[in-house]
């Protein structure tokens, strides 16, 4: 053993280091002490402290913090699992730690409107996913609020806002009259028919052509589907807690072996770069494209930021309004909703003085019918697409209505899926689906917010009157054209329950249990001519 033999220190002392700390061994324990003192400081290191006043939930684990219970581990939504939380420890606002991002949840309406809504400036930023947003380039949902994401945003919301409708009409009409037409050729010949692709191919229709100015014919066009397939593949891993890489920093010293967001942005891309030569040989063949792409460029943005838009809405389009749709005729044709069909059918003739023609006709350019949008907007709450909606990380400090202070830069979550079930706001029958719920404005409609399936405040969803308007047209042609009636069928009827609905439990967005349903048309003279009308109207 070395000791110290020298009262004047020099020598004796470097041969002591030499012998101890500098030596192999000494520099191997010392190495290992310091990844001992940082692996003890991260395992329990969050950006922020625990913040007093409010409960926090018990068993975070070193590093992951609580995410061992999220992202579909414990097979429930995240949604499911914090009103789990909230119910355990009472309270209906809570903290826990994602990762290393301390996070809190809001349960219910009166808290999520005094922050949402009434703090709504100091709410515009999302929490930084990294390894995700950074390998998609211009996100919107997912970024922070940037100039460059302000000027996008603007562009988008530009594009989807009521004065543009116009020029959409006449790609929704004919699309819709050509799903109707198909489901009626497939009822006629004694078959049940699944809608959804076809609503997606809708939604997805125009989304091509208000981007890029594009449109494709067919549902199982191949082109269509890998591109869709490739925004699914992002679409399931924004916001999601499911990649501990995206919470956990020291994780991210090992790079991913595979990155599931990489491959699909890779080939979103090589879709992306067709559909925008595409574009370009329109308009250097002088033809004038009317698209998003073409406005951009006139708002002198760059290609970047061009494209970061376009795929941002091509990405948030097809399968929310599509669900939203299969979701409210699965609610009609059930059970307990097939005696609404009859009273809302007669609802449409009688806002059109007995003219179905004309009901039909204006589906998509007026909202004349009350029940039908307290329909949508009752599936759109009990159904809520988004479960806890889309994270939001605060750029000041904000108020809780208790008083207590949530600091600037700390990560929110509104738990969409208890905020739209809320028996203190909704009532009693909060989890009952109930068709005329918004025939009644009262109090559901009281702060202009009439659930939160859209989010809420400074980042609630550009597309929401767009997408109510598609789902009110697309209901109300389909009940003037059909009576409906799901199959008895248990592998193919739909679930009805406003969280199994939905088997998705790791993502951000829901998605329905695929179902069949029988189609029986009305008035086959009737829908032939009419059919046969927008046929001829659209290629005239
Ligand atoms: C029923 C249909 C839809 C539902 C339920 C829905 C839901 C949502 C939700 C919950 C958010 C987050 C809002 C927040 O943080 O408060 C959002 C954001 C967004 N949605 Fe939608 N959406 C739908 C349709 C669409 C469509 C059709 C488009 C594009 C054409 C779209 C584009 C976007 C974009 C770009 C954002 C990000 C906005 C931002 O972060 O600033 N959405 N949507």
């Amino acid at each position: 053993m070395a000791t110290l033999s020298s009262s004047s220190g020099g020598p004796d002392l470097v041969d002591f280091l030499h012998a101890t700390v500098l030596s192999p061994k000494g520099l191997l324990s010392l190495v290992v002490s310091l990844i001992v003192i940082v692996l003890v400081t991260e395992a329990y290191r969050a950006n922020f402290p625990k913040i007093q006043g409010i409960p926090e939930v018990p068993g975070a684990l070193p590093f992951v913090g609580h995410l061992h219970r999220l992202g579909g581990r414990s097979g429930e939504n995240d949604a499911t699992v914090f009103s789990q939380w909230s119910k355990q420890l009472k309270s209906s606002v809570f903290q826990c730690v994602l990762g290393n991002q301390r996070t809190i949840v809001v349960e219910d309406w009166a808290t999520m409107k005094h922050l949402w809504v009434s703090q709504s400036n100091a709410l515009i930023d999302r929490p930084h996913q990294p390894g995700f947003v950074d390998k998609l380039g211009i996100d919107l949902t997912g970024s922070c609020m940037t100039d460059q994401v302000r000027k996008c945003r603007a562009a988008g919301m530009r594009a989807l806002g009521k004065p543009n409708w116009h020029k959409y009409y006449h790609l929704l009409e004919p699309s819709s009259g050509k799903f109707i037409r198909d489901v009626y050729r497939k009822a006629a010949a004694g078959q049940v028919v699944d809608t959804y692709a076809y609503l997606r191919q809708i939604v997805f229709d125009l989304g091509l052509s208000l981007t890029y100015g594009a449109r494709f014919g067919e549902v199982d066009d191949d082109f269509m589907l890998t591109f869709i397939k490739s925004i699914n593949g992002i679409s399931s891993v924004r916001s999601s807690t499911k990649i501990y890489h995206h919470f956990v920093p020291l994780l991210r010293i090992v790079p991913e072996s595979t990155n599931e967001t990489i491959a699909a942005e890779r080939v979103r891309r090589k879709h992306r770069d067709v559909l925008y030569n595409r574009y370009m040989d329109r308009v250097n063949a002088g033809e004038k494209v009317d698209c998003i792409v073409a406005a951009l460029h006139e708002d002198k943005l760059n290609q970047e930021e061009v494209h970061g838009t376009c795929l941002s809405l091509l990405q948030a389009a097809p399968d929310t309004v599509a669900s939203g749709t299969y979701m409210a005729i699965a609610w009609l044709a059930s059970p307990e909703g097939r005696a609404t069909q009859a009273v809302a059918h007669q609802a449409i003739l009688d806002a059109y003085g007995g003219d179905r023609t004309k009901a039909w006709q204006m589906a998509f350019r007026e909202e004349k019918v009350p029940l039908i949008t307290s329909i949508y907007k009752e599936t759109l709450r009990f159904f809520t697409l988004a479960p806890y909606a889309t994270p939001r990380r605060t750029v000041a400090d904000v108020t809780l209505p208790n008083g207590i202070v949530l600091p600037k830069g700390i990560t929110l979550i509104m738990n969409a899926q208890a905020v739209d079930h809320d028996t203190a706001h909704f009532g009693d029958d909060a989890w009952q689906f109930r068709p005329d719920r918004y025939l009644d404005p009262g109090k559901t409609e009281a702060a202009g917010l009439p659930h939160v399936a859209f989010g809420a405040g400074s980042r609630i969803c550009p597309a929401v009157n767009i997408s109510n308007r598609i789902i009110y047209a697309l209901v109300t042609r389909l009940l003037l054209a059909f009576e409906m009636d799901n199959t008895t069928d248990p592998n193919r009827a739909p679930v009805m329950d406003a969280i199994r609905f939905s088997d998705v439990a790791n993502a951000l967005v829901a998605h329905p249990r695929f179902y069949d349903c029988h189609f029986k048309v009305r008035d086959a003279a009737w829908l032939d001519a009419t059919l046969a009308n927008e046929v001829s109207a659209t290629t005239a």
